[in-house]
């Protein structure tokens, strides 16, 4: 599926087009943390999106310090402005970054703002489209324009229809919550200067305050949302996750889970995949003891090559499987993985 065609060439926007990009701290670097915190792949790959909707400026906005590398990455991606704003711990809450979204479109006045469609995005895009009395949707795709309008692909009815909408309105900015999306993100750049952000706190966000914050487990690999390779765990590996890493680690894959999974505790919540969970577009998903239930399939509807491996052979995951091996995942997953290991000796 297509995500935000990039590179390609059809109606752009005149007004620049702003994007809010998440910056994390590279796995390999956690001891060097702030002064390392780099651009999301996901975000990146958002920012080389956004590239192909403008002719104006693709202004990137991070909410955290921005070093030369990580505004390097961004103008590699397709950012030709990079507004920063740091505010702290603060810069975390749903209500704070929407503010800053809003501070960002009042400054850059863009034609659309777009952020991940994560849990965290979707509540961020709500809350700024209400500041600016505009549009908003989330889990769209294959943004557009046409006839000067922002169009998007959106799947409803939990994956069953897919619709194109117009988003928008006279006189106002869309925010728009946008699928991981699957498109090639070149590499660092000369980097552009980074401008700082007013940020005018509502007297809601304001109200608000943190009294502890405890970081959830996380999966080991890399962030569910943009990556490549998907490898989610269902209630039929039985609650053996080392079993799903030891495919998932070879294929350098992120872990992702049903939501049996996280309710039996398997996995935290955030790994969750699907209608109320996270909406994921890998090139390559992996289903291991996976019924294929349309509450999660609906998350996974912007996947290129989907495998499953599940007992049952009636089970629904095999209808929209390219590759389905009926077996027991204890039999099947040390089979792949021995295969994999053999291909690369
Ligand atoms: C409003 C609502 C929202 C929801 N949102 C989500 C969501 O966001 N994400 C989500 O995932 N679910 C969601 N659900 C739940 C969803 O409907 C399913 O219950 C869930 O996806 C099933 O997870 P599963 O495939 O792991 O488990 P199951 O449906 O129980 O499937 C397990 C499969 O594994 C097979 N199996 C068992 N043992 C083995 C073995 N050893 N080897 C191989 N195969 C084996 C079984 O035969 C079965 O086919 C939602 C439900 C509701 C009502």
């Amino acid at each position: 599926m297509t995500e935000i065609p990039a590179g390609s060439v059809g109606e752009t926007f005149d007004a620049p087009v702003l994007v809010l990009v998440d910056l994390e701290t590279p796995r390999a670097s956690a001891a060097e943390a702030v002064s390392l915190l780099a651009p999301s792949r996901a975000g990146l790959a958002l920012v080389a999106g956004a590239a192909a909707l403008t002719r104006a400026d693709v202004v990137a906005l991070a909410l955290g310090p921005v070093g030369a590398d990580a505004s390097a990455a961004l103008a590699g991606a397709g950012a030709t402005r990079v507004l920063a704003a740091d505010l702290g711990q603060a810069g975390t809450q749903a209500g704070v970054v929407a503010d800053a979204l809003v501070s960002a479109v009042r400054t850059v006045k863009p034609a659309v703002a777009l952020v991940l469609s994560d849990y965290h995005g979707k509540e961020v895009a709500a809350r700024a489209a209400v500041l600016l009395g505009s549009a908003c949707t989330a889990d769209a795709s294959d943004l557009r324009v046409r006839e000067g309008a922002l169009t998007a692909s959106k799947t409803v009815l939990s994956g069953s229809w897919s619709t194109t909408l117009r988003i928008g309105g006279a006189g106002t900015t869309p925010v728009v919550a946008v699928r991981a999306p699957e498109v090639e993100v070149p590499g660092p750049a000369a980097p552009v200067a980074v401008e700082a952000l007013d940020v005018v706190l509502t007297p809601e966000s304001l109200a608000v305050r943190v009294v502890s914050r405890e970081p959830a487990p996380t999966a080991s690999g890399p962030d569910l949302a943009g990556a490549r390779t998907v490898v989610v765990a269902g209630r039929g590996v039985g609650g053996d996750i080392d079993l799903v890493r030891s495919l998932a680690d070879p294929l350098g894959a992120a872990v992702g889970a049903t939501r049996v999974v996280c309710d039996e505790g398997w996995l935290e919540r955030s790994a969750q995949v699907g209608q109320t969970g996270v909406s994921i577009a890998p090139r390559l998903y992996i289903g291991l003891g996976v019924s294929g239930a349309i509450h999660h399939t609906s998350g996974i509807q912007g996947a290129g090559t989907v495998v499953a491996v599940c007992d049952d052979a009636e089970a629904p995951i095999f209808q929209m499987a390219d590759f389905g091996v009926v077996g027991d995942v204890t039999t099947v997953v040390p089979q792949l993985v021995e295969e994999l290991d053999r291909l690369r000796a």
